[in-house]
């Protein structure tokens, strides 16, 4: 049973009490606008104190940051660089450990060096991480034994426990979101500036991926990659300044409220930007043109993206765009394609030539997982490996046949060793999930799978 809930929050703060730039005009249009996918918040002070208090939090990202972004998604979208966007389903608050999160950002640059060399390009990193909580979900409840309690909306709303204390949803998590948020971003910010994120540390680290006899086809990839590092030691290349890259922070804006109390005024344009993350994105379930979460992302400042599922047609496409990005600004917009395997060929095509003959430029992304949900013969929620490198490839051939550009990856992954999705070389069966299934929300591409989803697509892109 789907409930679309059309409800209205269960509160809204008036517009005089609002949080960040109370008087900027237009930004709480959204609260008059129908909406889905919003909690219920048990108790309403508990509510006020929370969204009050967001919004005078100092900002988790800065206006210039999202600037540099919006650049490096722009020359993504002309084909002169590649975004790898990955991370978990659901961010959970027990799981913002050190070692998760530098697992998480190590197997990202892992990947994001061998795409770099695959692609010839610099790929642009971005983490679904530092504010991933909140989930939309197909069923507004959930039923175990006989027993129906709210369905689990992500850490910043309710628990994951299947109790009606944890299910209850409470807007005080909020604030423990946006502190684990920055907690998160800290460290990200430290090894990705600090050091850890050296090329050469980073290629060191993949060799333990192609020593495993599984991964022994991409060796020779592997030995091209070595050769390149060595060949830039070789003439002398400032190692230095590989060890700094960029890392970008985004989550779906799927908590408007939330989202509303981050938003700031930038001092130096007097424009307003969602200071929550980098990079937000709206999600299939809450991308209906005139409801509250595109008008509310219509009006900020960041590059956002959007989730285009099979039955998106070319007009939703380019009403989309005429609503998201009227200025037809380099890098502000970005579809997320999320077809399914056994739809990609046959649906894609014809959003992308719409949007081609419209003149439109936006950034082509696709998200292999989405479409490919399926539940295993033991009952757990699961993608199959090949079905998901199968939707990339599907992704690669539209592009290279319509002339368009295959921008970037939308991976739900993780660097930690689970059990998740069946397959791969080294493969994965289903008797693992029983001990090795972590995630409350979607299955994730483990660490090995990861790299191999990456050394797979960097064949592909070397080929263009
Ligand atoms: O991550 C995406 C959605 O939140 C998720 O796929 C919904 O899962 P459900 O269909 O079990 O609600
Ligand atoms: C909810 C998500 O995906 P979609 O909106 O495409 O279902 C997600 O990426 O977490
Ligand atoms: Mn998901």
């Amino acid at each position: 049973m789907v409930t679309e809930l059309s409800a209205k929050p269960a509160f809204s703060l008036s517009s005089t009490a609002q949080s960040g730039a109370a008087d900027y005009p237009g930004l709480d249009n959204w609260r008059d606008l129908p909406i889905s996918q919003q909690p219920s918040w048990q108790d309403r002070d508990v509510f006020d104190a929370s969204v009050k208090e967001l919004s005078v939090l100092p900002p988790l990202v800065f206006a210039g940051e999202v600037d540099v972004l919006r650049e490096r998604l722009a020359a993504a979208a002309q084909g002169k660089a590649f975004l790898l966007q990955g991370g978990d389903c659901a961010e959970t608050f027990e799981a913002a450990t050190a070692d998760k999160i530098s697992a998480r950002v190590k197997t990202i640059l892992q990947m994001a060096v061998v795409l770099t060399y695959g692609a010839a390009m610099p790929v642009i990193k971005m983490g679904r991480m530092a504010g991933q909580f909140a989930k939309p979900r197909s069923s507004n409840d959930e039923t175990r034994g006989g027993v129906t309690l709210p369905a689990y909306r992500g850490d910043i709303v309710n628990g994951y426990e299947f109790t009606p204390q944890s299910r209850g949803h409470d807007a005080s998590r909020m604030l423990r979101a946006y502190h684990t948020s920055a907690s998160t971003l800290n460290l990200i910010r430290a090894f990705t500036q600090g050091g850890f994120a050296d090329l050469r540390s980073v290629h060191q680290w993949n060799k333990g991926f192609t020593e495993n006899p599984a991964h022994a086809r991409y060796e020779s990839l592997a030995r091209d990659i070595d050769r390149a590092i060595q060949f830039m030691a070789s003439c002398g290349a400032d190692f230095e300044a590989l060890k700094r890259v960029e890392f970008f922070a985004s989550h779906e804006a799927l908590l408007l409220d939330y989202e509303r109390a981050l938003t700031r005024i930038d001092s130096r344009t007097g424009f307003p930007y969602d200071t929550s993350a980098h990079f937000l994105w709206i999600g299939e379930r809450t991308r209906e043109l005139d409801h509250a979460h595109v008008d509310f992302l219509s009006r900020v400042r960041n590059p956002i993206g959007v989730k285009l599922g099979p039955s998106t047609t070319g007009d939703d496409a380019l009403r989309l765009i005429d609503k998201l990005d009227p200025e037809r600004e380099p890098g502000r917009l970005t579809f997320i394609t999320r077809m399914g395997a056994g739809n990609i060929r046959e649906k894609l095509p014809a959003v992308v030539e719409k949007v081609t003959a419209s003149g439109a430029q936006v950034l082509w992304v696709t998200d292999p997982m989405h479409g490919n949900t399926v539940t295993s013969p033991n009952g757990y929620k699961t993608r199959n490996f090949d079905d998901v490198i199968d939707e990339v490839r599907g992704f690669f051939e539209v592009h290279h046949a319509l002339g368009t550009v295959p921008g970037g990856l939308h991976v739900e992954m993780t660097g930690d060793d689970v059990a998740e999705c069946l397959g791969g070389a080294d493969p994965v069966d289903q008797d693992a999930f029983l001990d090795r299934y972590e995630s409350v929300c979607d299955p994730r591409l483990n660490h090995m799978q990861s790299l191999e989803m990456a050394f797979l697509v960097a064949g592909a892109l070397a080929k263009h």
